[in-house]
């Protein structure tokens, strides 16, 4: 290969960490609590939001040339780039990059886009997303007129909002690539986890036509920031990558203060890999009334890869940790070049989790929103490009990012919804690869499979545990600190509490709660300060270990976070 010639994907992966890395430089972990979605906090429902209003727009479902709607797997098209007028060094960068024809989503969003439309796309995870509205938006840089050198606020021209800075990151790291040629395009990242002023300087030094941005860190700089409300002024294309979780309730006013700083007359793309009901029905707060839907996913089994089998198991609580150690050391046995990720209810339990495994002698890393994010950085960056390793994470890992050969991924516990269900298993099965996805829930949270009912989801066995197994998992559980067990076992009351049929009867919950923590190995609950069981609306219920006083631990206003 010339130094310039296509690269492997491997190589494509490598340079876009190395963009990742750099982009995201931060040391303080600012707690990404406060962006945890208020209905996951507060436990409200998408049934408790604003009344919906209908919205009339066109839909376009993908079909092949025989007109039936797409089945197979096969993520790419037969569509090349150069079939569409785009400038000849984003087609050079596309080439550079690897990219021979276009995914299906490309290949049905790029032509309507170019009309300037907007537009609201479904895809399954992992299918080039990104790539799908990066390319018209550095198209939509290049019909801009230039800028004068003295313009002391260049505008941005293009806005990316993502939901976490790990997505963020990787959007502009993306964009980097696609943008190779294009000397005179920059992009820059906005997220938490950094100091304000840093961003501030860096935004200055390097003004930037393309921001990808978090929503609390792009409202602080549109408060904060001198001169930005100004350059957002000039935002020709806003996109808002994960839609359906950008418009959610815990994000919803934040976009709203987003949509309202940048101007009426632009165009607007939404993707997602799961558009719920609800999502459709208020999408007019971001799109225009004539906006076209398009659909590259058929309902049901169509939402998820075939090549991904899913199943579930039932197993008691205290079966659980025996339960993931079996399983993953079965699927280590029979897969060389493993790469599983393990998703946990919150960022403590995820603590937990991770600690035993690592008791257990697996290769295990952790990522959860109580870690700096420099440490969530190096981790993610070491999880991409390595084999043979056990990611444990909380929902910040669920949706969009993009770890190749993913061989498992387990979920423990109930996930959020469905939608969270469809991301996290996303995680594996990208590219059209192979992929194995498990839910491992307990008898009482059963109920969730009647919302993934029309997915390819069979239940399986159990496997087989045998007494040393038992014993292995009950000594490294005894080796976890107490202090990680005593947070596990509040944040998994605080988790449960937010879900709706399981907090209705607040003394089960805290028999499940009791049995959470005898599952961990300890014979009495850990006690919870008595404000916080008065802030999780549990006072006086029976079972409680109560605890005098306050808990002064930083940051602890939220019990769960992810
Ligand atoms: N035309 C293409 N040909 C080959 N690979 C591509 C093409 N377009 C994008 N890719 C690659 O496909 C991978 C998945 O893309 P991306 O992360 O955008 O998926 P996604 O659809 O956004 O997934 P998710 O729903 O999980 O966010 C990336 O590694 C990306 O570089």
């Amino acid at each position: 290969m010339t130094p310039d010639g296509p690269k492997s994907s491997s190589k494509r992966r490598e340079i876009r960490a190395k963009h990742v890395k750099k982009l995201s430089s931060g040391e303080k972990d600012e707690s990404e609590n406060k962006r945890v979605p208020k209905r996951e906090r507060e436990g409200k429902s998408v049934e408790e939001d604003e009344p919906l209003i209908k919205k009339a727009a066109s839909t376009i479902a993908v079909e092949t040339a025989d007109n039936k709607p797409k089945t197979s797997d096969s993520y790419l098209s037969k569509t090349r780039f150069d079939q569409f007028p785009l400038s000849p060094l984003s087609l050079k960068g596309i080439q550079d990059a690897g990219f021979k024809t276009m995914t299906v989503v490309q290949e049905a969003t790029l032509p309507i886009i170019l009309k300037g439309k907007d537009v609201l796309a479904k895809a399954k995870t992992g299918t080039g997303k990104t790539v799908a509205f990066l390319l018209p938006s550095i198209e939509a840089v290049i019909k801009s007129p230039p800028v004068s050198r003295d313009n002391r606020h260049p505008p941005i021209i293009v806005l990316v909002v993502c939901p976490t800075r790990e997505l963020a990151c990787q959007a502009a790291a993306e964009a980097n690539i696609l943008l190779k040629y294009h000397s005179s395009i920059g992009v820059e990242v906005v997220i938490g986890g950094t100091k304000l002023p840093a961003e501030q300087r860096r935004m200055q030094k390097h003004p930037c036509q393309i921001l990808v941005a978090t929503p609390g860190r792009l409202i602080d700089h549109i408060d904060n920031t001198s001169g930005f409300a100004t350059r957002l002024k000039g935002v020709k294309v806003l996109v808002l990558d994960e839609a359906d979780h950008l418009l959610d309730m815990g994000f919803r006013r934040d976009i709203e203060r987003i949509i309202a700083a940048v101007p009426k007359q632009r165009q607007t793309f939404l993707f997602s890999a799961t558009v719920p009901d609800e999502v459709r029905q208020i999408c007019h707060v971001a799109l225009k009334q004539d906006h076209e839907f398009v659909n590259c996913v058929q309902e049901g089994s169509g939402e998820t890869h075939q090549k991904v089998t899913q199943m579930y198991m039932i197993a008691s609580l205290d079966r659980h940790f025996s339960l993931l150690y079996a399983l993953l050391k079965k699927h280590i046995a029979d897969n060389s070049d493993y790469k599983a990720i393990i998703f946990c209810t919150t960022a403590m339990v995820t603590r937990l989790v991770a600690d035993l495994l690592g008791k257990l002698s697996l290769n295990v890393r952790e990522i959860h929103s109580r870690k700096p994010q420099s440490y969530r950085t190096r981790v993610s960056d070491e999880f991409r490009k390595s084999k043979r390793i056990i990611l444990v994470t909380s929902d910040v890992s669920a949706r969009g990012v993009d770890y190749p050969d993913v061989s498992l991924v387990v979920q423990m516990g109930l996930p959020s919804d469905r939608e969270q269900y469809i991301h996290r298993l996303g995680r594996t099965g990208r590219k059209g690869k192979e992929g194995e996805g498990v839910l491992l829930l307990a008898p009482w949270e059963e109920y969730f499979l009647s919302s993934v009912k029309d997915l390819p989801i069979t239940k399986s066995t159990l496997p087989p545990i045998d007494h040393d197994a038992v014993k292995k998992v009950q000594k490294a559980l005894s080796q976890v600190e107490m202090t990680n067990k005593e947070a596990a076992y509040q944040a998994w009351l605080g988790y449960y509490k937010s879900q709706k049929k399981i907090a209705r009867d607040t003394t089960r919950l805290v028999e499940l709660a009791n049995e959470f923590s005898r599952s961990m190995g300890l014979n009495t609950p850990p006690a919870i300060p008595i404000n916080v069981i008065g802030k999780m609306g549990l006072k006086n219920v029976p079972g409680l270990n109560v605890a005098p006083g306050f808990d002064k631990r930083p940051g602890k206003k939220n019990y769960r976070s992810r």
